[in-house]
């Protein structure tokens, strides 16, 4: 199976915790897109979707389903989302795709965080995936020396900006061994929006896309 089809299998597979009458968070990124596709086969049973970035509620919309500003919503069921890492802990490294804000919102917003991932994305210690972090626009230099004292080796991302107006940099080179404390520290660095590790909040249930099928993982 090519990754793009492990990718497909968990995304539809995601639609089991979907209740109907229910309003679903939606991620971001080329799963998140597939499961976006399985939610359009049962549209008229949900009633709509938060979304983590314009270009999710761009493909919900061409569905015809409807999205809602988080600020209307208390709570929500479930929040499904991709990611570009994920250890044993079901602790994550999302933002490949720039859009770590907004899903780190959401998943706040929602009682389970569903992973959705194909089997190349499973690590047992985060951090050879480039960390992003999201950055107020004039604190790019300050935050990029804060970070390389933590020992890593930040890169800003060339010609992103984010839905949200600011920057990316990634962090490489940094194997991440204490990610609850990195996630703290990074987030306390003034000019940082949000760093991309999902280690305090991390994922409930992870849906692991393999070549012997769909595998289930919790904590
Ligand atoms: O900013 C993007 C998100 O965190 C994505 O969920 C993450 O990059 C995984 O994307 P994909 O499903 O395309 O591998």
């Amino acid at each position: 199976m090519t990754q793009d089809e492990l990718k497909k299998a968990v995304g539809w597979s995601a639609l089991k915790f979907v209740q109907p009458g229910t309003i679903v968070g939606v991620g971001t990124g080329s799963t998140a897109s597939h499961f976006i596709d399985a939610l359009a086969s049962m549209k008229d049973q949900i009633k709509g979707t938060v979304s983590s970035s314009e270009a999710s509620t761009a493909k919900l919309k061409s569905y015809g389903i409807p999205v809602f500003d988080a600020n209307e919503v208390d709570s929500l069921d479930i929040y499904v989302d991709g990611a570009d890492e994920i250890n044993h802990h079901m602790q994550m490294i999302k933002g490949g795709g720039a859009a770590l804000t907004r899903e780190k919102i959401i998943a706040a917003i929602a009682k389970k965080f569903i992973c959705i991932a194909d089997e190349s994305k499973v690590v047992d210690v985060l951090g050879k995936f480039p960390l992003p972090v999201e950055v107020i626009p004039m604190a790019r230099s300050y935050v990029a020396r804060e970070l390389f004292k933590l020992g890593g080796r930040p890169i800003y991302r060339q010609g992103v900006i984010t839905d949200n107006g600011n920057v990316i940099l990634d962090i490489h080179d940094l194997l991440i061994s204490e990610p609850i404390t990195l996630e703290t520290k990074i987030n306390n660095i003034a000019g940082v929006v949000t760093v991309g590790l999902f280690a305090n909040r991390g994922a409930n249930v992870a849906l692991i896309g393999t070549a012997n099928g769909v595998k289930e993982l919790k904590l």
